[in-house]
């Protein structure tokens, strides 16, 4: 699917295929809609970005709380969206050892505690080893650092997930 199929979407259909590109809000792709004619993949992404960036700050943390933990009770309880599940798999967060699922654990606690959001990471873009040592190093930075931090991770999440639909054949289908 090019850009100009997705400019002659139905926002019902937008909403369908592009629903997640932001984690359980579908109300930014519903939003964006409005936003068409995009110039091009990166002038979607952009309305997207820019959607986020225009939230208050406990909208933001409101995006961060809809990511599902990584390694965490979504995963054992087969309960993650397709799209995470894939990302998490590529990052080897469902074959941890038991003392990697262990401090897995325990770190995304800890972070939780700290900012009262759970620590987002583009999973496809980091291996296993990368990501439980930005949750430690992370762990200690301000609150104001890890909500833009975490907000740059979403947006990341997002421009792999449109690449990824707009290539897949499901897409293309509809
Ligand atoms: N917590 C967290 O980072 N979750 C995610 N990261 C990612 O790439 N997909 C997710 O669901």
């Amino acid at each position: 699917m090019d850009i100009a199929a997705v400019n002659v979407l139905s926002y019902e259909d937008f909403v369908e295929v592009f629903g997640n590109v932001v984690e359980k809000c579908p109300l930014i792709p519903a939003a964006v809609w409005s936003c068409r004619p995009f110039v091009s993949v990166k002038a979607f992404e952009a309305a997207i970005n820019e959607f986020i960036d225009a939230l208050p700050e406990s909208g933001k943390e409101g995006i961060l709380r809809c990511h599902p933990d990584l390694a965490g009770r979504d995963l054992k309880s087969g309960t993650l969206t397709r799209e995470s599940l894939e990302e998490q798999a590529v990052a080897g967060m469902d074959a941890l050892s038991s003392s990697e699922a262990a401090r897995m654990a325990r770190l995304n606690e800890e972070y939780k505690k700290r900012f009262g959001f759970p620590f987002v990471i583009c999973a496809r873009m980091n291996e296993k080893a990368a990501i439980l040592q930005q949750l430690s190093e992370r762990c200690q930075n301000e609150r104001i650092v890890e909500r833009a931090r975490g907000i740059e991770e979403v947006k990341k999440i997002c421009r792999l997930r449109i690449h990824t639909l707009l290539l897949s054949d499901r897409t293309f289908k509809l």
